[in-house]
């Protein structure tokens, strides 16, 4: 008998306002283990708002979000977080003085304990040395080593992206949900983002990712879930996006028809 593996998340009958303006309504959709999954829609279709709702930085108004079979909708982001869930922001902004690596540490410093790090009890040093390794380990795999003990506020905007990436894998989440990875990013390192969140896949990681960039979708997801005016529309392989009617109509009817669709078509 095969086993049965529950879906690592699950998003059910969720919906958000902000006022009057009603951005998400009745989505629902789950992500297995493994999978990397694109959250595509035009602008303003409620893709960030999504992401946030499930990382707690924002409450859902109705519904449930269900990681690992426990509901995580009532609990504060920094619980989700604590709960192994990864994320980065669609424009990430970084301390002033703060070093690379530094900024680095904090990520790993917030699961581990704030008050042994505040007391400087033994596992707190030692927690601090396991994250100093870790993150060391990542900063060489998204080429920021070179950068290490700079400012974190001197890095170029395509480098205070990988760092968000950096900081959101601390502590090993086995959920990592990336914001516009590639905005703003030179082609050389979007190639390296590719290839270390496939590297990272096929180490077991679970991703979603929030892109508008249809080529990077089609190089790295497995599956797409497309948002229209806060509703789901589809979810499909990548290369089913283009001849899918209801994708097609989300890019077409939504305002910004010719290049959004061109972008899907791309
Ligand atoms: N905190 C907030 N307060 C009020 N309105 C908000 C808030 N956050 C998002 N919205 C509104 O929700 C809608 C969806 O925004 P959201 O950022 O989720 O869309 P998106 O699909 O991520 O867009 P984009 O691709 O342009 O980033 C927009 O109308 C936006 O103005």
């Amino acid at each position: 008998m095969t086993a049965v593996t529950a879906p690592l998340l699950q998003v059910r009958s969720v919906a958000k306002a902000f006022g009057g303006n009603r951005v998400l309504e009745d989505v629902s959709f789950q992500v297995e283990p493994g999978e990397i999954v694109g959250l595509l829609g035009p602008n303003g279709s409620g893709k960030s708002t999504l992401l946030n709702l499930v990382t707690g930085f924002e409450r859902i108004d109705q519904g449930e979000v269900l990681f690992e079979g426990g509901r995580i909708d009532r609990l504060p982001a920094h619980r989700i977080v604590d709960r192994a869930l990864g994320r980065t922001f669609q424009l990430p902004s970084m301390p002033t003085k703060m070093s690379v690596i530094e900024v680095a540490m904090a990520a790993a410093t917030a699961r581990h304990g704030f008050f042994d790090t505040l007391l400087g009890t033994r596992a707190a040093r030692e927690a601090e040395e396991r994250a100093r390794v870790e993150a060391d380990a990542l900063l060489k795999e998204f080429l920021l080593t070179p950068v290490r003990d700079l400012p974190s506020s001197a890095l170029s905007g395509g480098q205070k992206k990988l760092l968000g990436i950096v900081c959101a894998l601390m502590g090993k989440p086995r959920l990592l949900m990336l914001d516009e990875p590639t905005a703003g990013v030179h082609p050389n390192l979007r190639n390296d983002i590719v290839q270390a969140l496939q590297r990272l896949n096929r180490q077991g990681m679970t991703i979603v990712i929030v892109e508008h960039d249809m080529h990077f979708i089609r190089e790295v997801c497995t599956r797409c879930i497309v948002l229209d005016r806060g509703h789901i529309v589809a979810s499909c392989r990548p290369d089913e996006l283009s001849s899918n009617e209801r994708v097609l109509q989300a890019y077409l009817g939504g305002g910004r028809a010719a290049t959004e669709s061109e972008k899907v078509n791309a």
